[in-house]
């Protein structure tokens, strides 16, 4: 499939969708799982290729564990198979193996983990050769590059001898993801005291409990239905699976939506998303949700609504460089995210009118960047390059897009 088509919907959109489930809160789980032996009942495994990849390296005898393009799986099974002292050579694709894990590969070696770089110092592939413990039980890791370092560290924590004592360096970003692991780890009867006052969190060794767990639906995925609500000139769409209580920091959407148009009515089911009139500018700080920052950014471009963004910087090291990305494709819709101070502040404004020739959207081997942009189809048609992409996190996307209008191969 080269590129797929959006027209835009020929009728109100009424529809429900159940979403599929969030690959992050899918993945601790499956971690936590493991190291319990395997005997917990998980329900709502997610179908996302992180997930998948995530349960067939974590059944595989095999030496070389290829993540393909996930972050989470890649530093979640570098601390699970470090600690469980299997011998692994650890891989991805050429964009992954371009991602820094030398934060948490430094804070393995000094709980005892013997990891070498196969090719460059501080990037994947990774050869892991077997634990002993140090005796150390405090790591001080930086806050700022991927919280998913942070994550790795505690799910396996309560396995260490002495437990964990974390103490995260400079500004913290993406903590609710950080959150999010520790109430799972909770969930699973382990203890744990977090102060973020000063930055510091505790883990005591102990062992997790089999507990039957489920996982919820994705906030993130939801993220695009948002957006073509906001940008549809009808739209009522009931997202099921989602709770207004979320362990995901993206539930923020909700928020942030409220401002480009779209009300959020929490059901026993979901939430339902209605219509209501959008704010005429808004500013927003992605560092607790930096996934949602590619769908806001293209709904405020088609809306002509300027935003100003902070807390992006984590972008430059997703996928793909998603500033540049976001940069280039907003501009063939007519629009611009322009650096205003150097690494902090950006903005997204509209400076011509949307073309005559239908934009053709590159997707840089970025999920995001293809769901992110095909909402515009509720306006104008586009399209999108290599819409595969989507399976690394939300595989039936197109197909439930299919639900509210109409796309063809092309
Ligand atoms: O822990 C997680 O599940 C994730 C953490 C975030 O990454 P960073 O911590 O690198 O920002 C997020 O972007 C990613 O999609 C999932
Ligand atoms: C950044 C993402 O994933 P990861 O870092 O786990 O590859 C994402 O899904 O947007």
């Amino acid at each position: 499939m080269k590129s797929i088509l959006v027209h835009p919907p020929q009728n109100p959109i009424a529809t429900e969708i159940k979403l599929a489930a969030s690959k992050s809160e899918c993945n601790r789980a499956l971690i936590i799982n493991a190291l319990t032996g395997f005997t917990s009942e998980l329900t709502n495994i997610s179908e996302a290729r992180d997930s998948q990849t995530m349960l067939r390296l974590l059944a595989s005898d095999e030496e070389t564990a290829d993540v393909i393009d996930a972050g989470t799986t890649m530093r979640f099974l570098t601390a699970y198979f470090a600690v469980t002292n299997q011998k692994k050579r650890m891989t991805g694709t050429p964009r992954m193996c371009e991602r820094p894990i030398g934060i948490l590969v430094d804070a393995l070696r000094t709980l005892g983990a013997d990891i070498q770089y196969e090719k460059v110092e501080g990037y994947p592939p990774l050869l892991l050769n077997g634990f002993k413990y140090s005796g150390q039980n405090t790591v001080s890791i930086r806050g700022n590059v991927s919280s998913q370092y942070i994550s790795a560290l505690l799910l396996i924590a309560p396995s260490l001898p002495e437990g964990i004592t974390i103490q995260l360096e400079g500004e913290v970003g993406s903590r609710p993801y950080i959150e999010m692991t520790l109430k799972q780890m909770a969930a699973f009867g382990v203890d744990y005291q977090a102060d973020w006052h000063t930055n510091t969190l505790h883990v005591p060794a102990s062992k997790y409990k089999s507990t039957p767990y489920a996982i919820e639906s994705d906030w993130s995925g939801a993220s695009y239905w948002y957006s073509i609500v906001a940008l549809a000139e009808n739209a009522e769409v009931e997202l099921l699976g989602l709770k207004e209580d979320s362990l995901q920091g993206d539930s923020a959407i909700a928020e942030i939506m409220s401002h480009l148009g779209v009300e959020s009515i929490f059901t026993e089911r979901g939430v339902l998303l209605r219509k209501i009139a959008p704010s005429p500018s808004i500013g927003w700080d992605f560092t607790d949700c930096p996934d949602l920052a590619q769908t806001v950014a293209v709904c405020c471009a088609m809306k002509n609504i300027p935003l100003s963004l902070t807390g992006i910087e984590s972008l430059k090291i997703k996928e793909t460089d998603r500033v540049l990305a976001l940069q280039q494709e907003l501009q063939k819709l007519g629009a611009e995210l322009k650096e205003i101070e150097t690494n902090h502040l950006y903005r997204v404004s509209r400076i011509a009118d949307f073309p005559d020739t239908t934009p053709s959207i590159h997707t840089y081997d970025d999920h995001r960047m293809a769901m992110a942009f095909a909402p515009v189809g509720m306006m104008h048609p586009i399209l999108i390059e290599e819409p595969g992409v989507v399976v690394k996190s939300y595989p039936g996307y197109w197909n439930d897009l299919a639900k509210v209008t109409t796309w063809e191969e092309v």
